[in-house]
């Protein structure tokens, strides 16, 4: 199974490149017929110029040799340029796949991996792309052409071909073990490279932090043990690649001298002539050399080989739900939990949440609250659908929330998260990127809502002000805003809003408290929150604790139980 996606991968990816890798065969082919014109021009020489006297012979051989050393020049140039074209169109295809892949997998499976991972990945393709375009690639092209070699052999030096079939067999044989251990450290240098490039890209997006609390020096331990790593399984790596590159230019030099002393005495014995030797000694050589590099030159065919391998099984991670199968009309609004129960990861985890049944909506201002870690968040990504529950339901109105398509519930809700943070880019680039088609009218529409359009108006820069890698040039506040902005610009008809009065001041608080009542008249409001004011504007409030509903009903109600259980 797992074979026939390779295969299916592979054929997918090469089957348009049909054409191009047929001229580059063509090339190869023709290639490998010139090369052997050296060792055939040298028995000439040898057996007819320098045995005869042959003046004229020579002339017509060096000219002949000229025109094949010219027109394989050519030849090479132009295989290389199409390898290099084939390699990147074979990169530009997988790198799409991936990145399209990658917006597609489902948040769980995403969160599961250290970002280390899914960038380890572009690089890859990177390490494929190199590997197709270089010398490897040559080298295994030329490889099939070496039956050539060997045909030659046989014809001209009949009596020293018994040793090739000695000598090519061990060569594969080192080229097989050369591989295997490059598997092996190329495994270890991979997994040594992560967790270093893990720690380096968390120090930077932390660096505000690492500096406010001086954590260079034990991050700096940290680093220096998994640098210490790196580089211990780099050099083992290059150690074990050069113990086998030299086992292979040994045998090299030993095979020069086995043919050399028994073509000796094959023209010793009149079996053999002169000419025929050295000839046979550059075929051999010439068979044997690709064979010697290719020992040298496994290590990057065996990186591109686990690379293709490990962007291959990501491409088959499950997807989201991407189109929807009927256009189905915008919702009431209503969202039904139906013991609904989730678990991280493995079996021997908690749930997070344990069979949490309710009814929300359609419309209203309804909180969640409870203790840190009572999964208030995790059932917020679950009504947006982000996760899916492991035991029960959650429907939206009367539809399982499993049917709907990454299009819709992109319709439908808004989910601002606990983090927020904004990209790099203008206040309008952040405002707009996730509608597909956007327009100025729909942008000012949610700022003037939030009360944001003035305030950006004034700026020196208005909408395309430049907000900086997460929103950094912003303020807390600002940065709030703007993404509670952005939830609302797809007019969603359920927004989920995880502590939306986060970095917020108590009169931005307030005026959120009566924007929310006002925008849960026409949509279903959920909030997670801790703050008075917005608990004190909620129509419901639910308390999660350990995962379960501890109390839930109407605001007033459940908020005078709160306030009477307090000591
Ligand atoms: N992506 C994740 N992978 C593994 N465990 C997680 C993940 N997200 C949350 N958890 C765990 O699930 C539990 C509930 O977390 P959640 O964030 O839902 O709680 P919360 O009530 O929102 O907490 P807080 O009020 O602190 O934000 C916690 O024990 C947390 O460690």
């Amino acid at each position: 199974m797992e074979q026939d996606g390779e295969k299916g991968l592979f054929r997918s990816i090469f089957a348009p490149l049909f054409p191009l890798l047929g001229e580059i065969f063509a090339a190869t082919l023709v290639i490998n017929i010139l090369a052997f014109a050296i060792p055939v021009f040298v028995l000439q020489v040898y057996d007819r110029v320098i045995a005869q006297a042959g003046l004229s012979t020579l002339q017509g051989l060096v000219i002949g040799m000229a025109g094949v050393i010219i027109f394989d020049f050519v030849l090479r140039q132009a295989r290389s340029g199409l390898l290099q074209h084939a390699a990147m169109r074979i990169d530009a295809t997988l790198a799409k796949r991936l990145f399209e892949k990658f917006t597609r997998i489902p948040l769980r499976i995403l969160e599961h991996r250290p970002s280390a991972f899914w960038q380890s990945l572009f690089h890859d393709v990177d390490n494929i792309r190199t590997a197709l375009s270089g010398i490897a690639a040559i080298l295994l092209a030329d490889l099939p052409f070496s039956v050539i070699g060997i045909v030659l052999i046989v014809a001209l030096a009949k009596p020293l071909a018994w040793a090739l079939l000695i000598i090519v067999p061990l060569f594969i044989l080192l080229a097989f073990v050369s591989s295997l251990s490059a598997r092996s450290s190329t495994t270890e240098e991979r997994s040594a490279t992560m967790r270093r490039d893990a720690l380096v890209s968390e120090m930077i997006a932390n660096r505000t932090t690492v500096k406010a609390l001086g954590l260079g020096s034990y991050l700096g331990t940290i680093w220096e043990e998994r640098q210490a790593r790196t580089i211990d399984s780099s050099i083992q790596k290059a150690a074990r690649a050069d113990r086998y590159h030299n086992l292979a230019k040994t045998l090299l030099l030993s095979s020069t001298v086995t043919l050399t002393g028994f073509g000796a005495i094959a023209i010793i014995n009149q079996e053999l002539t002169v000419g025929a030797l050295i000839a046979a000694n550059m075929l051999v050589s010439r068979i044997l050399q690709p064979l010697n590099q290719l020992v040298l030159q496994w290590k990057a065919l065996s990186a591109a080989r686990q690379s293709f391998h490990r962007v291959k099984k990501v491409l088959d991670y499950p997807e989201d739900s991407q189109n929807a199968t009927l256009d189905l009309p915008r919702p009431q609004g209503k969202i039904i939990l139906e013991g609904v129960s989730y678990s991280f990861g493995d079996q021997e985890n908690a749930p997070v949440l344990k069979g949490v049944t309710a009814s929300l909506g359609a419309s209203g201002l309804h909180a969640i609250v409870g203790p840190n870690g009572s999964g208030k968040s995790t059932l917020l990504k679950l009504m947006r659908g982000l996760y899916t529950p492991q035991a029960g339901r959650i429907l939206l109105d009367e539809g399982d929330m499993i049917q709907f398509s990454e299009a819709e519930k992109l319709n439908w809700f808004g989910y601002l998260p606990q983090d927020t943070r904004l990209l790099s880019g203008t206040i309008k680039d952040n405002l707009s990127m996730g509608i597909t088609v956007p327009s100025d009218e729909t942008i000012a529409k949610a700022t003037k809502t939030i009360g944001l359009h003035d305030e950006i108006m004034a700026m020196k820069n208005g909408y395309s002000t430049q907000v900086g890698e997460h929103g950094e040039n912003l303020s807390g506040g600002l940065r709030q805003r703007l993404a509670l902005a952005r939830t609302l610009v797809n007019d969603p008809v359920v927004l989920l809003l995880d502590e939306p009065s986060n970095n917020l001041d108590s009169h931005a608080e307030m005026a959120l408290a009566r924007l929310l009542k006002k925008l849960s008249k026409s949509r279903t409001v959920i909030m997670v929150t801790h703050s008075m004011t917005l608990l004190e504007a909620a129509d419901s409030i639910m308390v999660l604790e350990r995962g379960q509903i501890r109390a839930g009903g109407k605001a007033r109600d459940v908020l005078s139980r709160l306030r009477g259980a307090r000591p």
